[in-house]
């Protein structure tokens, strides 16, 4: 990721993000078959590529619109950096690990972070059944990047279809990755509109039924240019009965929290006796938040 992430500032805006497994490409990745098992449960210690010792591991997936700041979420976290400059876009999908100690357990967490845009989100589909958590993300300062979390949420976009019906293929419509992600497309009048699935449609559809979810507010740094309340968020994170809380990969702002948070989770779940309470994410969050003043980075 380093690499490709040092031209940005040099090359264009919009290019492909650099792949920090090793630089795949979309088509490469597009034709990877699709992680085999989502949990790993090692009899005794393994050991990560990286040569650290792990008790268990757990696949954690970053989802939400295109810039809305996963991959920057994940570098964060994983390096403590934050990949300033050009915006670059990730190709397809890839992911990078980190062996947390959570209550003295190796928690290892496989971090996939996916592309935002709607031309990969067929890749990414396959991915969903084995994540055991998902991190959806909108942008505080992009209100269209909260709007399409929500269930039933549409994104409608309008072309002009010419006289002869669709001015082009549907592959080459842009943001459109082809006729299967798309629910509906109707002739109106010289244009034609386009429904797309919203988040919370897609990981309904394709995750499995008890997949740890978490919302995340991300680039609350950006205070002048919010578009998203943050009752909004804990609103929205109410109806859905998932967890919620702002983020900053900039200032690093409850990052590792989120993912801390999650880790514990999953560890709970996977480790809880019999006897012992049932973990509370949201109890967890609120009260490290409250215990680090506003600011835990
Ligand atoms: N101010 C601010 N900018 C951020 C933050 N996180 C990411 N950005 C910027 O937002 C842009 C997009 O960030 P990415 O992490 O590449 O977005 P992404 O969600 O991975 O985008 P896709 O790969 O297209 O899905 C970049 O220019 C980042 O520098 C943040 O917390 N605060």
């Amino acid at each position: 990721m380093s690499r490709k992430k040092a031209a940005k500032g040099k090359g264009s805006s919009r290019s492909p993000k650099a792949s920090p497994g090793g630089g795949r490409t979309a088509k490469g990745l597009a034709a990877a078959a699709a992680p085999s098992s989502g949990l790993v449960y090692p009899s005794r210690p393994s050991i990560s590529n990286s040569g650290e010792f792990y008790d268990i591991a757990f696949k954690v997936m970053l989802v939400g619109d295109s810039g809305v700041g996963k991959t920057c979420l994940l570098v964060r976290f994983k390096d403590g950096a934050f990949l300033a400059g050009s915006f670059i876009s990730t190709v397809g999908i890839d992911f990078r690990n980190k062996v947390m100690s959570i209550d003295a357990v190796k928690v290892k967490l496989q971090i996939w972070d996916t592309a935002g845009q709607e031309r990969f989100r067929s890749v990414t589909h396959a991915y969903y059944r084995d994540a055991n958590a998902l991190l959806l993300l909108y942008d505080v300062t992009n209100k269209a990047s909260f709007d399409n979390i929500r269930e039933r949420a549409e994104v409608v976009r309008v072309w002009d279809a010419g006289t002869s019906g669709l001015a082009k293929p549907w592959e080459e419509l842009e943001g459109v990755g082809g006729e299967r992600d798309v629910l509906a497309a109707l002739g109106v009048g010289s244009a034609v509109v386009v429904k797309l699935e919203a988040w919370l449609t897609e990981i309904h559809e394709y995750a499995q039924q008890d997949v740890v979810v978490m919302l995340l507010g991300n680039k609350v740094d950006s205070t002048h240019d919010r578009m998203v309340k943050r009752e909004e968020g804990e609103k929205l994170a109410k109806e859905f009965g998932v967890p919620f809380m702002e983020t900053s990969s900039k200032s690093g702002l409850n990052v590792d929290l989120a993912f801390t948070a999650v880790a514990k989770e999953l560890k709970h779940r996977t480790m809880k006796e019999p006897d012992e309470p049932k973990f509370q994410l949201q109890q967890y969050v609120d009260k490290e938040m409250r215990t680090a003043g506003c600011c835990r980075s």
